[in-house]
């Protein structure tokens, strides 16, 4: 029997980018194709495996840093024989990193695996389009991002008109020095894009070799990011959490979790994300067993970590047995 190597695609981009979502699909739609997964997420409750969970053939979730610090090429390797086990019978790894990791270091290590089941597949960069041209502002590498991908995914198309998206794709098809740019929108990629297309390791090696690869983890944009988790397994009052949101710190960048309102006719488990100025509640089961809690995860810049955990301690139902149900108006607009 011929010796089939297990190609590993790295997907990275910028916080909210739209990796899970991207993930997500590609689970629900790659037929009979077997994906392994290592999920990567910047806080201590790992969201985004929560998110993926059930839907794959075999998992890691790493939570609590980003990969590209967390782990070492050996740690990496490790990770990767796991789910590379015969046993598995995975046909591609795809490994969704931090949105603040640093897609350089993680193909290096990918490169340096010394495992001969697996090859590097390709590094996959989600842009978020509508959000792009300030994050990179605030975050020149992300530039430099954008020329170590094999395929760009200009996501979130929806929310930008016409004629700033015929700059954008300027824009990163020229930081992209030519790579594939597709633009797209709730990253509806086909599969087959991301697990045929994938470059001889020698043309990667030479791209990285142009570069400085040093080991200095204090460039890296999460040196500068924290993250906060808050949880309770008491409800959130609606009013209160959407007046907290509005008035959310300009440096808190990201939230994502879970929130639960329990208020008669909303007992559904609400899946709450924002990224920098966008915000959107989704209604989602809790699985069977589930315990019914608010978990979420905020990341940001400069932000006062304890003032973040008090404004939403504030937000939890002081008497749920009174509740107004009408309280979940506030949040009719952003819900999804
Ligand atoms: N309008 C719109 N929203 C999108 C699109 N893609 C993703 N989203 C939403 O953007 C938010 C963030 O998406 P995620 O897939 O969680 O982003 P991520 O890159 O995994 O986030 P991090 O892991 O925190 O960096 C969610 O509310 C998604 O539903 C899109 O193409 N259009």
């Amino acid at each position: 029997m011929g010796h089939k190597q297990i190609p590993v695609v790295i997907v990275a981009g910028f916080l909210g980018s739209g990796k899970t979502t991207l993930l997500n699909h590609l689970l629900a739609t790659s037929g009979g194709t077997r994906i392994g997964v290592v999920v990567n997420d910047f806080g201590s409750i790992n969201i985004d495996a929560l998110q993926v969970a059930g839907q794959v053939d075999s998992m890691i979730s790493l939570g609590n840093g980003c990969l590209c610090c967390v782990v070492d090429a050996s740690g990496m390797d490790e990770l990767l024989a796991r789910l590379a086990r015969p046993s598995a019978r995975i046909d591609v790894v795809v490994i969704e990193a931090s949105g603040l990791a640093e897609p350089r270091d993680l193909i290096r290590m990918v490169l340096a695996s010394e495992n001969p089941r697996l090859c590097y597949g390709g590094l996959v960069e989600v842009v978020d389009g509508a959000e792009f041209e300030a994050s990179r502002r605030r975050h020149p590498e992300l530039d430099k991002h954008l020329r170590y991908a094999d395929l760009v995914v200009l996501n979130k198309t929806d929310r930008v008109g016409d004629e700033d998206l015929r700059l954008l794709l300027k824009t990163v098809t020229g930081l992209s020095k030519g790579k594939p740019v597709l633009p797209t929108a709730h990253g509806r990629v086909d599969p087959a894009l991301l697990f045929e297309q994938r470059p001889q390791r020698e043309e990667v090696v030479r791209q990285l070799s142009f570069d400085d690869l040093d080991d200095d983890h204090s460039e890296h944009a999460h040196a500068r990011y924290e993250s906060v988790e808050f949880s309770s397994d008491q409800p959130l009052n609606p009013r209160r959490l959407m007046a907290f949101l509005d008035s959310r710190p300009a440096g808190l960048y990201r939230m994502k979790g879970f929130v639960h309102f329990g208020l008669r006719g909303h007992r559904q488990k609400h899946v709450l994300h924002t990224v920098g100025g966008f915000l959107r509640f989704e209604r989602s089961r809790w699985e069977a067993g589930e315990a019914h809690r608010t978990q979420l995860v905020m990341i940001g810049a400069g932000i006062d970590a304890g003032a973040v955990r008090a404004g939403l301690a504030a937000c939890v139902e002081t008497d749920p047995a009174s509740a107004d149900p009408q309280g979940m108006l506030v949040i009719a607009p952003y819900l999804r």
